[in-house]
């Protein structure tokens, strides 16, 4: 049946690690890294597949497709299908294709009797939206202006000011650009805006950032002058932030444990201009923070680690994948499935709905930096997460974590198996252990003034309670839990953790942005002497 098609190999690792709860496969990482030729239209055609898959799944059953050949795989079978049906049809070209345009007229045939015993008229219909894939297409797309490179003010007028010759694209999009009221150098565009191909993207003056994202540099607030370091930095969307911010005077130490990834750090780090980055490989919690003249001067700190990445399902789109879409319906007439569980309007639904990142990943891989290639490094997060966890951390005890968060653990991987649980489960406890490891490592800086600590993971465990677990340890330093944006409106879970109200979150379907969490501690003037 020959090579399987780029979409058909995306398809069955995305199924394979949904299944299995095994990290290391996402949408983007799988069809947009730089082994794929035509990226954007497998990118395409593996969501839409993976969108109609219920469908879809059921008309190769019926068809009896894999039966007749058993050299097809069923998700080179599923994508043909999509293709043939849905998509821009299929041409006469191996046996795969042979044998779907032969089964094409029974597809067709079988298809329109689900649709007719929905009561539905199109396919579309037949696969309930859920209410994370609305909110996804909702969702506007953010950008930060580099402001080493322009001001907000300059971006704003180039974007609005027609150009000659400007493609009618441009001059739209224009009209559409609004300034986010929190961030001063975040652009918010309509949702579903694709900017990749922008020249101020190409050329660094935007950069393509969760809004959630932006807010831990701007809650470190650095000053021009300082040295901050940038704990586990790579690919360095917040350490070029933090340049930014300081105008590109003093030192940003920015350290990451994958030599890939920093070399991604160091090529976005070119590309934006933030020469005051100083940035080399090494494990965090190795470094001498206390002893060492290098450290000597840090006044600010960003502990941005490995995390769940629950918070970027919806940018991730997670919720194509069966193990999230198990309550989608097969129309409304079938009753085939369960009812889809709604996302909610309150914090604990929707959190129960999005915590289902297996690939260890955040929003930043998401971004565009202009030539690097961060979908590559995406999967490169979940291996080298593994061994982090594997080598630096001791094993997760399952009886410390907390009550709430293994609840929610279950929920989501409701029929995953127990060892699906068990393993997600212990894999945030390894990963609170290591955050709570580099929180702590980074107060030892003597000069520290501001820490962030920051994840885009919505389980309580790798927020709340590392700022619980730490929070001695702070007070002891002389540090204390302080309100960035006292404007925002989302906190800290109530009751989870003294000083809750001043911790920030972002709820990735009603803030439209990723699932973020955020605390700022703040050393008063009279405990600042190292
Ligand atoms: C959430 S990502 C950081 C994203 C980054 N702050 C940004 O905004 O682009 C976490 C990073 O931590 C790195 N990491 C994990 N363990 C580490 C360690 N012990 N020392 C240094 N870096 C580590 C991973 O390689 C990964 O690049």
């Amino acid at each position: 049946m020959g090579k399987k098609k780029p979409a058909a190999s995306a398809i069955a690792k995305m199924l394979h690690a949904d299944a299995t709860g095994t990290g290391g496969a996402s949408i983007k990482s799988l069809t947009l890294g730089p082994a794929i030729q035509a990226k954007k239209a497998t990118y395409a055609v593996t969501c839409e597949t993976l969108r109609m898959l219920p469908v879809i799944q059921q008309l190769v059953s019926e068809a009896g497709l894999l039966e007749q050949d058993p050299r097809l795989s069923q998700e080179t079978a599923f994508v043909l299908c999509y293709e043939v049906l849905f998509g821009e049809g299929l041409r006469q070209k191996g046996p795969a294709e042979r044998l779907v345009l032969s089964a094409q007229p029974a597809l067709e045939q079988q298809l329109a009797a689900m649709l007719a015993e929905a009561g539905v008229a199109h396919a579309r219909d037949l696969v309930k939206e859920s209410a994370q894939s609305a909110a996804a297409q909702r969702r506007p797309r953010s950008a930060r202006v580099n402001t080493l490179k322009m001001s907000v003010a300059e971006a704003l007028s180039w974007l609005r000011t027609p150009k000659e010759k400007q493609p009618a694209k441009l001059a739209q999009l224009g009209k559409q650009v609004s300034a986010d009221e929190l961030l001063p150098d975040v652009l918010l565009f309509p949702a579903a805006t694709d900017l990749h191909d922008h020249p101020l993207v190409k050329s660094s003056c935007l950069i393509l950032q969760s809004k959630a994202s932006c807010m831990p540099a701007h809650a470190l607030a650095p000053e021009p002058g300082w040295d901050v370091l940038d704990a586990c930095a790579a690919p360095g969307n917040k350490t070029t932030h933090l340049a930014a911010l300081m105008q590109g005077e003093g030192s940003v130490l920015a350290f990451d444990k994958d030599p890939r990834r920093l070399q991604c750090l160091k090529a976005n780090a070119a590309a934006t201009g933030a020469h005051c980055i100083r940035a080399r490989v090494a494990d965090f919690l190795q470094l001498p923070l206390a002893t060492s003249p290098e450290f000597r001067n840090v006044k600010g700190a960003l502990v941005d680690p490995s995390c769940s990445g629950s918070g970027t399902t919806l940018s991730r789109m997670d919720f194509l994948l069966p193990s999230h879409a198990a309550q989608l319906s097969l129309g409304p007439a079938s009753g085939r499935t369960a009812e889809s569980k709604s996302a909610g309007s309150g914090m604990q639904q929707s959190r129960a709905a999005e915590e289902s990142n297996d690939t260890p990943g955040c929003a930043e891989q998401q971004a565009n930096l202009g030539s690097v290639n961060l979908a590559e490094h995406e999967g490169h997060i979940s291996r080298e997460e593994r061994e982090v966890l594997g080598s630096a951390e001791a094993p997760g005890d399952e009886t410390a974590h907390r009550a709430e968060s293994g609840e929610h653990d279950g929920e989501h991987l409701a029929g995953r198996g127990d060892s699906g649980k068990r393993s997600e489960v212990d894999r945030v406890e390894r990963l609170a252990r290591f955050q709570e490891a580099a929180v702590r490592h980074a107060l030892t800086l003597p000069a520290l003034q501001r820490l962030v600590y920051s994840t885009c993971s919505v389980h309580e465990r790798e927020n709340e309670a590392v700022v619980a677990a730490v929070l001695p340890y702070t007070r002891e330093l002389g540090f204390e839990l302080v309100d960035p944006f006292p404007r925002w409106h989302r906190r800290g879970l109530a009751g989870s953790v003294e000083g809750a109200e001043k911790l920030v979150r972002t709820h990735a379907v009603e803030d439209g942005t990723d699932g973020f969490f955020l605390a700022v501690f703040q050393r008063g003037p009279e405990s600042s002497e190292p």
